[in-house]
């Protein structure tokens, strides 16, 4: 079963996903396989441009997790989308050295759901488990993904709303 592991940056993906590696799960980052699929690097905003389609076409599908801001955008059997409460976001984000610009994007990318809705319009509803991070440390977040990919916890999503912090992100 292929597990993606997705959320705006500094919601914990990659935390969490060395956690479970750590606990003898196989973990492949998205960072580590969209090299051959860079169109161009976007120096201003820190960001490379993937050529999303044909990345998605060739990617060897696993037994374990796959880490990154696009693994929903594969064919998963399940997607946990890692949420972060913008506030807390901005913090997180903030000794990254990020230009502004991107961290306001991606706080304001958070409060409005971008992940989660784009998750859903890919996923059917019973293989999707929203985890707020805000107050959970990574080893509550891992054993939440663990119990979910185990059938012990019920997929679920929709509690969260952030959009009173929408002016977080400016
Ligand atoms: N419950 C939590 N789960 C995950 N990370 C947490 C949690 N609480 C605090 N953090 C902190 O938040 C930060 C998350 O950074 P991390 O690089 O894991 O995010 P990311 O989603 O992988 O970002 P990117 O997409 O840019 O790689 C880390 O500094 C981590 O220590």
């Amino acid at each position: 079963m292929m597990t993606g592991i997705t959320g705006t940056p500094g919601t914990g993906k990659t935390s969490i996903a060395a956690e479970l590696e750590r606990r003898g799960h196989a973990v492949v980052r998205l960072t580590d396989t969209v090299r051959p699929y860079v169109i161009e690097e976007d120096c201003d905003r820190q960001t490379l441009v993937v050529d999303v389609d044909r990345w998605v076409e060739e990617f060897e599908p696993l037994d374990g997790f796959v880490e990154g801001h696009l693994a929903h955008l594969l064919p998963c059997d399940r997607v946990v989308v890692l949420r972060c409460r913008p506030d807390i976001l901005r913090k997180r984000l903030l000794p990254r050295n990020y230009p502004e610009e991107k961290v306001a994007e991606n706080v304001e990318a958070e409060a409005l759901d971008v992940i989660l809705i784009e998750t859903l319009e890919e996923h059917p509803d019973e293989h999707v488990l929203e985890v707020d991070t805000t107050d959970l440390s990574v080893d509550e977040c891992a054993d939440r993904i663990g119990r979910f990919v185990r059938g012990e916890l019920p997929p679920s999503y929709g509690s969260i709303d952030w959009s009173d912090y929408l002016e977080v992100g400016r």
